[in-house]
């Protein structure tokens, strides 16, 4: 983890953009390991429409609007940021798991397996 200033040490604009570039490095490696988990959750789930987990969304993004204020985040600002991460994700999964099937079908059949 990165060494950053405190908010009230910071007395310049680089100083403050100093940490945001390193916090906003944190985060995007963070965001790289969490896709990781989109990606594998992808080759589980069987079927495009099993992308939207409307129910899961819902929990998360309450859980997480909560959990953001407990921090001194605005609620709705950590809504926005997740419920844009999660439509992408969901996004990929449909296209991924879309791309599979269509793979599948059109898999030449094996010699000896036509019957
Ligand atoms: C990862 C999942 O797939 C989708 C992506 C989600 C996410 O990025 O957190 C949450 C819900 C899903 O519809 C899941 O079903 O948990």
């Amino acid at each position: 983890m990165t060494l950053v200033k405190q908010p009230a040490d910071c007395v310049s604009k680089t100083d403050i953009r100093t940490a945001i570039d390193a916090l906003d490095e944190e985060l995007l490696q963070l965001f790289a390991r969490r896709q990781g988990y989109v990606r594998r959750m992808a080759d589980l789930k069987q079927h495009p429409d099993e992308a939207f987990d409307h129910q899961r969304i819902e929990t998360m993004v309450a859980a997480l609007k909560d959990r953001a204020e407990e921090l001194g985040l605005e609620g709705a600002q950590a809504e926005a940021v997740w419920r844009t991460l999660i439509d992408w994700n969901v996004a990929f999964e449909k296209r991924t798991i879309a791309a599979r099937l269509e793979a599948l079908q059109d898999e030449p059949t094996k010699p000896g397996s036509d019957f």
